[in-house]
């Protein structure tokens, strides 16, 4: 198993933090984030990937901060997978995938084509030529090339259409590398993450098996994605507001959008333990059914 693992990392661009002391570790059977647009879940795969430096905290792979590990050795362990848009239009299918090979295995572009089912002789398209599922598959192919263990999917299959989502996911489902998911999409998480965290305004408010967290979650925002009963390729529930009215550091940052919200809550929530999960929340047991 990769063990790459996030410890009370604080994120963010320029001085301006975005992510608060996120302490995720992935672990095996997939692992989801979750949350709206502007939580913060692109900036913390970024970390993941080396992309980004944390303001503080730590990124851990195996026992070596990801600053000190051996590069090489990460990027074969460690792939991400984009969205199609990302694959370079005037590139042929073929060479995006082989330009991801080692020179010695370059032969190996249909195999891999193959493996996410597709037929080698697209090798010859271009992107455009493609459909949405395929170049979607294209990418997934991309980062199989160099036979990593663990990857990091950012919204693989928001781009699609129900159907071929499904067929998408079917696909991630069969590979037998670890993931770590992040989405706004809770029928995704359910799918492909064992364990799921849930992100609001950068910090994260709820952690625990997915199966518990769907079935009975403890945070009130939690519930309400809940409650939106997600579709596949649905629009993120409560997107509206946005997650940027509150200031970090002035108490629970979801209280202006909250039911529940009390006096208590501009003393911001310490996360617990509440019934096999961990939850930032001070009114956790009047949300949890019991
Ligand atoms: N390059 C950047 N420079 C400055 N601020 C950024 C940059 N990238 C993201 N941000 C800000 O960081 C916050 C978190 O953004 P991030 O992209 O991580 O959210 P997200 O949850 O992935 O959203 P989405 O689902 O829309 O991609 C937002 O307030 C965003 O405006």
């Amino acid at each position: 198993m990769t063990t790459l693992r996030a410890e009370r990392v604080t994120l963010g661009y320029g001085k301006r933090p975005v992510v608060h002391e996120v302490s995720l570790d992935i672990t095996e059977g997939g692992v989801g984030l979750i949350g709206e647009s502007g939580s913060g879940k692109t900036t913390l795969a970024r970390a993941f990937l080396g992309l980004l430096t944390p303001m503080s905290g730590n990124i851990w792979y195996g026992d070596q901060t990801l600053k000190k590990a051996d590069r090489r050795k990460f990027r074969k362990d460690v792939q991400p997978v984009f969205q199609a848009e990302a694959l370079d239009p005037r590139m042929r299918i073929g060479s995006s995938i082989a330009e991801a090979l080692p020179r010695a295995d370059r032969g190996r572009v249909g195999e891999l084509l193959e493996q996410v089912g597709l037929d080698p002789e697209l090798a010859a398209r271009r992107p455009h030529q493609l459909s949405g599922g395929q170049r979607q598959r294209v990418v997934i192919a991309r980062a199989l090339a160099v036979g990593p263990r663990l990857l990091i999917l950012d919204e693989p299959t928001s781009a699609l259409d129900v159907t071929v989502q499904a067929r998408i996911l079917d696909l991630l489902a069969g590979l037998d590398t670890e993931r770590l998911l992040i989405t706004h999409n809770l029928a995704v998480v359910e799918r492909l993450c064992r364990t799921s965290h849930v992100l609001f305004a950068g910090r994260v408010v709820e952690s625990g098996p997915t199966g518990v967290l769907l079935a009975n979650p403890a945070h009130p925002y939690t519930r309400a994605l809940r409650d939106a009963v997600p579709r596949l390729g649905g629009d993120p529930p409560e997107a509206k507001g946005g997650t940027e009215a509150v200031p970090a550091g002035t108490g629970c940052a979801y209280r202006l959008r909250c039911p529940l919200a009390v006096a208590e809550c501009v003393r911001r929530p310490e996360p617990r333990d509440v019934g096999g999960r961990q939850v930032a929340c001070h009114r956790a047991e009047d949300v949890v059914v019991t």
